[in-house]
């Protein structure tokens, strides 16, 4: 049967390039307990400066599907997102601390940079709510499905890493990015074809940048 939904179509004609952005080396070499622990800080450092540059996304996204959505409940749910941002930020704070990573000396690598240029890009008004709320379901699914694959049946992820997966691999995160990808999905659908086009360009370049942004702690950029 032909699937009527973006998303899913979407992943399924992407799929080599969505399975390298959610079963990268970096999260399966955490998965496998082969992970050195100095990729993980790596990862925590610059990871915290991203997500710093991630809220103003969200908010952007928020003022418009304040303005543009069809649908009150939108707004709510990325209300709720901001709210975990929040705890994000100082869930990081306190994980930097315990692995004595100092996060105000923290350099932001290449790929982490350009990655924080494209969201503040994407900001702009011009970025349509369907496209921008697009890219939102993208960029916390990766996570998402790296994290749960950690935390899955045969996983043998060490004790120290298993609360950093929790964090997007519970099954709460799993039911938020299942709303975002019905939010997308139903925008998609009332959508003419120039914005489907641009969604889908958007989905391949979140998830181009997020197998650079694991690839910095693999060494590879
Ligand atoms: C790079 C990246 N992508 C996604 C997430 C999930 N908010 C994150 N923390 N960092």
């Amino acid at each position: 049967m032909e699937e009527k939904l973006m998303i899913p179509k979407w992943v399924n004609k992407h799929n080599e390039l969505y399975t390298a952005a959610t079963r990268h080396p970096f999260t399966l070499s955490i998965r496998d307990g082969s992970v050195v622990f100095s990729a993980f800080k790596l990862w925590l450092g610059q990871d915290y400066i991203f997500v710093r540059a991630f809220v103003p996304f969200v908010a952007s996204l928020l003022l418009k599907a304040w303005k543009e959505s069809d649908d009150d409940s939108d707004v709510e749910v990325i209300l709720g997102g901001i709210a975990a941002l929040n705890d994000e930020i100082s869930w990081f704070k306190r994980e930097a601390s315990k692995w004595s990573v100092s996060l105000s000396s923290i350099v932001p690598q290449k790929a982490n940079l350009e990655y924080c240029r494209f969201l503040e890009s994407i900001t702009s008004p011009e970025v349509e709510y369907t496209v921008a709320v697009t890219a939102f379901w993208a960029i916390e699914a990766v996570y998402q499905e790296s994290y749960a694959h950690c935390l899955s049946d045969g996983a043998k992820t060490p004790e120290e890493l298993k609360e950093t997966c929790q964090r997007w691999g519970n099954d709460g995160f799993g039911q938020y990015c299942h709303t975002l990808q019905n939010i997308a999905n139903r925008r998609l659908e009332k959508s003419p074809e120039d914005i489907v086009l641009k969604a889908e360009a958007m989905v391949i370049r979140v998830l181009e940048y997020e197998v650079e942004f694991w690839n910095m702690s693999r060494g590879e950029t």
